[in-house]
């Protein structure tokens, strides 16, 4: 599919103030699938040097008989994106994948935002250790 320079500078918006992001595709539309990894190198680009909570969707599950794209693809993917994947039916949500797919990004950006505070944490008392070496190296000379 074409993307006007428009198309590609909203996307860009969206993906700026996002904290996490789940990207869909439909299991009927192989076109859809090759769009994740462009979008999501996309996504990297724009969110650098953050590495975003993402989760993989194929959508449309219950449309198995015009599928054409395999749940092993679909895994294979989210392994490499190193995010968590599910297949559900917007339609037909039977097994509760859907609201699993949010409830598992709202945990990963939860996971996230707790390391960042911890690093931060981190990095604040190494600033203060740092200043009180530096008062005990003045008073010392
Ligand atoms: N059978 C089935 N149809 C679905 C499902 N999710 C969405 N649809 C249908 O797919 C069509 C497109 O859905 P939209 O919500 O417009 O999604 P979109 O991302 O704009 O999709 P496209 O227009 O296909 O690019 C609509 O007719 C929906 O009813 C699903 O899980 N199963």
């Amino acid at each position: 599919m074409a993307h006007s320079k428009e198309d590609i500078q909203q996307k860009e918006g969206h993906m700026r103030w996002g904290d996490g992001f789940i990207i869909v595709y439909d299991i009927t539309d192989r076109g859809s699938f090759e769009e994740v990894a462009p979008l999501r190198n996309l996504l990297e680009e724009v969110k650098k040097p953050k590495n975003v909570p993402l989760v993989l969707v194929g959508n449309k599950s219950d449309l198995d008989h015009v599928r054409q794209v395999g749940t092993e693809e679909g895994e294979r993917l989210a392994a490499e994106m190193a995010c968590a994947f599910y297949e559900c039916s917007a339609c037909a949500d039977e097994g509760g994948a859907v609201s699993e797919a949010f409830h598992e990004l709202c945990r990963e950006v939860r996971r996230r935002k707790a390391m960042q505070g911890k690093a931060r944490r981190r990095s604040s008392t190494t600033h203060v250790k740092q200043a009180i070496n530096k008062m005990l190296t003045k008073i010392s000379s």
